[in-house]
């Protein structure tokens, strides 16, 4: 059965306009929303640690910050975009004692709800506005007049109108200009990380570092090899997004065309799909998540990967073409 797609026409703004919407945390997620709840006249209080170093970011934009406590006990809508692997004390802590009949607790992605890191009481909302993107693009696009994607979900629906909330939500921020679908915190969870794991940071990252590695291995240029496998994914990846597989197949040339589809199951191969099935089973038993929030405490082996991730040679070759390119340099600001 096709899924039921919600568009501006079906959402109203007025539900969360008459609502007071603590945001807690004020990163990537937590700027975007919070600043476009705001400019659709929702009322919007920001949660942060007092030492908390995105506290002057959101002052500067005029936000009204208080403690997670604080904020929680002021609103009767709590949207948690802090880590996911803090999400469980901020609600132990600052949440839950200040959870009021009525109110509604809300997510931006279902990890705590999925995996029982979080049980909320009967008598709350618990719902989810998930964008399909990052948040300062989240952001970026709500300010053009555009919007990403989003899903929605209901885990518990104690006032009759969570669904109805989490629309009017979606809505604030851009989500029902482009499109909103209603799921699972189950398959949102399990789809999210599996994308973001297997194909859209995952696969893609090790794709081009693998394939500038055999490049610059067989003798090439590092600079042909950054603007042949990096730089210009980005552009095919363009052409996908406005018109499909279909639409970039005819604007390559029929020698790419021929031996993309010759080469590339020789790549993504049925070991790879194999593999994919088996990222999917630890998403959906639960070990995945178990290794992450473990791993979370020291960051001991996630460190070493990060540095591993900026010490690639395409790294260093791709800064240096990109001074040369400032159209292609956009900096991530909170206010982007
Ligand atoms: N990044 C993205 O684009 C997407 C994220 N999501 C989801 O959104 C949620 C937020 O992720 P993201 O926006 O990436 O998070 P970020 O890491 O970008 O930001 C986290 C924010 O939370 C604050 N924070 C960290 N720890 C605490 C704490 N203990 N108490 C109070 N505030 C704290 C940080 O402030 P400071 O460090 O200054 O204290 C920061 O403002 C997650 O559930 C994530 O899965 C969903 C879709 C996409
Ligand atoms: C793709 C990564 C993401 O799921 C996102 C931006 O949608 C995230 O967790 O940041
Ligand atoms: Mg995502
Ligand atoms: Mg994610």
């Amino acid at each position: 059965m096709a899924a039921e797609v919600f568009y501006d026409d079906d959402a109203d703004l007025s539900i969360i306009s008459q609502r007071k919407v603590a945001i807690l945390g004020y990163g990537s997620q937590g700027h975007a929303h919070a600043l476009s709840l705001r400019d659709s006249g929702v009322d919007v209080r920001i949660g942060l640690k007092e030492s908390s170093k995105s506290r002057s970011k959101a002052e500067e934009e005029g936000l009204a910050v208080g403690t997670p406590a604080e904020v929680a006990a002021w609103a009767d809508v709590i949207m948690v975009l802090v880590p996911d692997t803090v999400q469980a004390d901020v609600y132990k802590t600052d949440i839950e004692p200040n959870l009021k009949q009525g109110d509604a607790i809300m997510f931006g992605h279902g990890f705590n709800i999925r995996y029982d890191l979080i049980q909320p009481p009967a008598g709350v909302d618990v719902a989810m506005v998930a964008p399909k993107g990052p948040g300062h693009v989240v952001r970026r696009q709500f300010n053009e007049g555009k919007g990403v994607p989003c899903l929605i979900a209901v885990e518990q629906d104690a006032t009759g109108g969570a669904q109805a909330l989490a629309l009017s939500y979606a809505k604030a921020i851009g989500g029902t200009r482009a499109g909103v679908l209603t799921t699972t915190f189950t398959e949102e969870t399990e789809t999210d990380l599996f994308g973001e794991q297997v194909v859209l940071c995952g696969g893609v990252t090790e794709l081009m570092r693998a394939g500038f590695d055999t490049l610059v291995e067989a003798g090439y240029q590092p600079e042909a090899a950054y603007f042949e496998v990096l730089h210009e994914l980005k552009l095919i990846v363009d052409m996908v997004n406005e018109g499909g597989l279909s639409n970039m197949w005819y604007s390559v040339s029929d020698t790419a065309e021929y031996g993309g589809v010759t080469r590339g199951p020789r790549i993504i191969t049925d070991e790879t799909r194999a593999e994919m099935r088996r990222v999917l089973g630890e998403i959906q038993d639960g070990s995945f998540a178990k290794e992450w929030v473990a791993e979370s405490k020291s960051y001991e082996q996630f460190n070493k990967l990060r540095e591993d991730q900026k010490a690639h040679p395409i790294e260093k070759i791709g800064a240096k073409l990109r001074d040369m390119m400032p159209w292609v340099k956009r900096k991530i600001t909170e206010t982007a």
